[in-house]
């Protein structure tokens, strides 16, 4: 089943899919479920996190049972800027309490040169974990995570976790969960904002074999959360829900 949510802003996008992330998170907990939501690198991602607190604060969801992992990561030091984990828990930390036994970051490259390795330490850590939510956002070349198109990234892999290397995307070197993790979630959210991602959203959506984008779907569930401006090449038509 998918789900297509158009906004005439990027600011009303990302309003809407922490709302939408909150409701959801809150009905898997009234299920007696603790949440499990891989979270994505990226702008309007991080827009989205943004406005997480606010809306959790008074809200019945119970940040001790949501379990935060993270799909991508740039291979890069702790403190480096460019880490998505750093970039997500310095928008989220003081909006709400996190269990840090719950919130799993990627390894950082602290003193460590082996991006393999350091996936395959968080697979060990992921073992059979299925998410609930998946947040993708979408480059303009139809990546996801930072699995690319035409790239070794993008081969069919037995590992949920790989490293990166030659990323086409800046930093080169990174980590990143495998097309097979994303699409054994039950839910992928896809968040695309902006007119540069039009022509790789049309792309996704027609179900192009050749876009890591084209293939990356929940098991139950894909919903799309775009701006109109990244929607404007979409004929509704022809999208393959
Ligand atoms: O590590 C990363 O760079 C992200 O995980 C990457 O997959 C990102 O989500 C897309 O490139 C979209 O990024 P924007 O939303 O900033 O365009």
């Amino acid at each position: 089943m998918s789900e297509l949510h158009r906004f005439g802003t990027a600011d009303e996008l990302a309003d809407a899919a922490a709302r939408a992330l909150v409701a959801r998170i809150v009905e898997l907990q009234a299920g007696g479920r603790v949440g499990q939501l891989c979270l994505t690198g990226g702008r309007i991602a991080n827009r989205v996190y943004a406005r997480l607190g606010r809306l959790v604060e008074g809200s019945p969801l119970d940040p001790g049972r949501l379990e935060l992992w993270w799909g991508d990561e740039r291979f890069v030091p702790t403190d480096d800027p460019e880490r998505n984990a750093g970039q997500t828990l310095a928008l989220l930390a003081g909006q709400f309490p996190l269990d840090p036994a719950r919130t799993h970051p990627m390894p950082s490259a602290d003193g460590v040169a082996d991006n393999a390795a350091s996936a395959a330490t968080y697979a060990k850590e992921l073992g059979d974990t299925r998410f609930d939510v998946c947040l993708l956002g979408l480059g303009e070349d139809g990546h996801v995570a930072s699995i690319f198109p035409d790239h070794p990234s993008f081969e069919p892999s037995t590992h949920t976790v790989i490293g990166v290397n030659d990323a086409p995307k800046l930093p080169g070197t990174r980590i990143s969960v495998t097309m097979e993790t994303i699409r054994n979630s039950s839910e992928v959210w896809f968040l695309v904002s902006g007119p540069e991602k039009a022509a790789a959203l049309a792309g996704a959506m027609a179900g192009d074999p050749t876009l890591p984008a084209g293939v990356a779907r929940g098991r139950d569930k894909t919903v799309w959360f775009a701006d109109v401006a990244a929607a404007s090449r979409l004929d509704i038509y022809d999208c393959a829900f």
